[in-house]
């Protein structure tokens, strides 16, 4: 047996196929990592080695024209595989029509012996394009463009072969013997299935992968429940703004805190301790531009910080977000309305402060302020920056709290 013939080829296939296959499933059932994209892509695989075990020496065929079933199943899956993946909201019903069209020439054959093989290349050929365009539109500014190319390549190369296999079927039927061989695949044509399968599981494992690590990324730099910055995120923001701040480029530092808020938990319970908090950070959130962090300090404590702002804008953003919190109670299980307020001090970045440590006291102290002024309500640094010694006790700083605004 030549380690080049075709025979050989698609065993080889049906064995990498068949070993994928199993990983998916692992995947799937085990480590639950992207499940329903998981099985798509074991179902995809199966239904490869399927196409592979084509050649009449590995397995009987149990209908006529089932290689080309499978190998259409095969697209059709990875195409629905790869749109989970990529979390596209896009429906499967073009996936299926399309699938569905191909299916129907094999198993309700058109007249001529070729016409359902190029039935179901053309099918095969669209899908593949559709999923290269998905990949191209759909990987947005989340994905790295290496990895776009990565998964785009092997689904556009599958596309124009399985696309010149139908156009050499209709046009040049002479021609057969690049892709058959007396009806059984050819040396090229199981050679190249074999490359683009191993080239897709590839970049298909790829993108699994890039996901999994932005995904670690996001939850070791953002807080579980709200979204915002955990606190050894933001505190990392803060020195790197610290850092700006000494090249001349100024920032303001917000410090919030929900008032009375132990009442909601005490009152409704936690889970609407939770909700409120959820509410709070998507109002707040909706009050900054997207170049400003939002981060949580600890229980229902945040803080924004805003680069390239001095203190007065700051002091308006400040009671934005302080009016939004008031204007916009949280509904609660169809019967309750959760009010919410919160207590907000507004600091200018400190110079000599490396870790951001004593603009976050003197922010702290004008909470303070707010909250022995009555609550719902904005205080704000004088515009003086205070000397980092100078911080620690709110009467002896050299900063007078005022209401802002
Ligand atoms: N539901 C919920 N509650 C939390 C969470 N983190 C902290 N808390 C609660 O938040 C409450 C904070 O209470 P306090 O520090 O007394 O503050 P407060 O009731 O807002 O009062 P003032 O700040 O003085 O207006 C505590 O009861 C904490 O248990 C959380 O993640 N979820």
């Amino acid at each position: 047996m030549n380690a080049l013939d075709a025979p050989t080829l698609l065993i080889a296939n049906a064995i990498f196929n068949g070993f994928a296959s199993f990983c998916w499933v692992l995947l799937a059932g085990l480590f639950r990592i992207a499940p329903r994209a998981s099985w798509l892509m074991a179902g995809a695989h199966l239904c490869c080695m399927a196409a592979a075990l084509r050649c009449e020496d590995c397995a009987p065929l149990p209908i006529e024209g089932f290689a080309d079933l499978a190998a259409l199943a095969t697209v059709a899956l990875l195409a629905l595989a790869l749109r989970r993946m990529l979390r596209l909201r896009q429906h499967w019903l073009d996936i299926a029509l399309i699938g569905g069209a191909g299916a129907l020439a094999v198993l309700w054959p058109l007249p001529g012996r070729s016409a359902p093989l190029i039935a179901t290349s053309a099918c095969m050929s669209l899908l593949a394009l559709r999923a290269t365009r998905d990949v191209v539109s759909g990987a947005g500014p989340g994905l790295a463009r290496p990895v776009t190319v990565l998964i785009a390549l092997p689904h556009l190369l599958l596309g124009l072969a399985t696309g010149a296999r139908a156009a050499v079927l209709l046009f040049a039927p002479q021609w057969t013997g690049l892709f058959q061989v007396d009806g059984a695949a050819s040396g090229l044509l199981a050679g190249l299935w074999l490359a683009l399968s191993g080239a897709i599981a590839i970049s298909l494992m790829a993108l699994l992968l890039w996901r999994l690590i932005a995904r670690i990324q996001h939850l070791s730099h953002h807080d579980s429940m709200t979204g915002s910055l955990n606190r050894r995120a933001f505190d990392a923001e803060l020195r790197k703004l610290q850092a700006l701040r000494r090249r001349g480029h100024e920032h303001a530092i917000v410090l919030i805190d929900i008032d009375h808020f132990k009442r909601i938990n005490d009152r409704l319970g936690h889970a609407a301790g939770d909700a409120a908090l959820i509410h709070a950070v998507k109002v707040l959130r909706g009050c900054l531009r997207d170049l400003d962090l939002l981060g949580r300090l600890g229980g229902e404590e945040f803080c924004a910080l805003l680069p390239h702002t001095p203190l007065a804008p700051a002091a308006q953003v400040a009671e934005r977000m302080r009016a939004a919190l008031e204007q916009r109670p949280l509904a609660w299980r169809g019967s309750e309305t959760i009010a919410l307020t919160a207590s907000f001090g507004v600091a200018p970045a400190q110079g000599d402060d490396p870790l951001g440590t004593a603009g976050l006291a003197l922010a702290d102290r004008l909470v303070y302020r707010a909250k022995a002024e009555g609550r719902n309500r904005v205080c704000v640094a004088d515009a003086a920056p205070v000397p980092a010694a100078a911080a620690p006790s709110f009467s002896a700083s050299s900063s007078s709290a005022r209401p802002a605004v």
